[in-house]
């Protein structure tokens, strides 16, 4: 294996495959141009999207938790993934992405009892939310908006439940040893946290702009 193909193909071309493998429906089409003309960070990449919805399927998951709302397109994948009674509660402290994430759900007919959408930041919701009673977390956005809430948003997985976090892979920083900006130093610190965590087993997939994942073991 050469130096220009690592493993897995690591290619742009690769990882354009990996999103036009991720077909989107209409409504998340519609969903994610509207997104991208929000402020702040982007929404997630389809292949990721599709990721989110695999695991989401492969906990059989009821209950999940999701941090960052934006403007509703994790959110579109992981209901595709859940459970047919599963219930999202999604989160964003901004009143216009979650606006945009409402009109997402409205817009693909996602019944009312099915997304719980709050406003508030992780240390407003965070304490209303019940430990051990979700199959998976999932967060988007600056990590330096989340890092320090880790351990409670750890302890709302179930065992055998999920944890995502998106973006770590995000500029290519985290690898450079002499990067010291706060959203890198806020990535190293949940990166190790998990890593280091024996209750944990966790992988970097190196997909949009990174997904740190972990299953939490009995
Ligand atoms: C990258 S976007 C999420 C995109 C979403 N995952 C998707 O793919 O549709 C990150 C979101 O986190 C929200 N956010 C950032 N900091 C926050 C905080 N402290 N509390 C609540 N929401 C926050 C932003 O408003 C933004 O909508």
């Amino acid at each position: 294996m050469s130096a220009e193909q690592p493993p897995g193909g690591g290619t742009a071309e690769g990882a354009a495959y990996a999103d036009r493998f991720a077909v989107e429906t209409p409504e998340m089409v519609e969903a994610r141009s509207r997104a991208v003309h929000l402020p702040g960070s982007p929404p997630v990449e389809p292949a990721v999207g599709a990721v989110l919805a695999v695991l989401a399927a492969g906990v059989a998951a009821r209950s999940v938790v999701s941090i960052g709302s934006g403007g509703g397109l994790a959110g579109l994948w992981l209901l595709r993934g859940m459970r047919a009674d599963g219930v999202l509660t999604a989160l964003d402290g901004d009143p216009e992405q979650l606006r945009a994430a409402r009109k997402a759900f409205a817009d693909a007919r996602v019944a009312p009892g099915r997304a719980r959408l709050i406003f508030g930041t992780p240390a407003e919701v965070l304490p209303r939310l019940s430990p051990g009673a979700y199959d998976m977390v999932v967060c988007a956005g600056s990590p330096r908006e989340y890092a320090e809430h880790l351990p409670a948003l750890l302890d709302l997985v179930r065992v055998g439940g999920t944890l995502t976090c998106h973006g770590l892979l995000g500029g290519g920083r985290i690898a450079d040893r002499t990067a010291r900006d706060p959203q890198t130093v806020a990535w190293r610190e949940i990166a190790r946290t998990v890593r280091e965590d024996e209750s944990l087993l966790s992988a970097v997939l190196p997909i949009g702009t990174g997904l740190l994942v972990a299953t939490k073991r009995g």
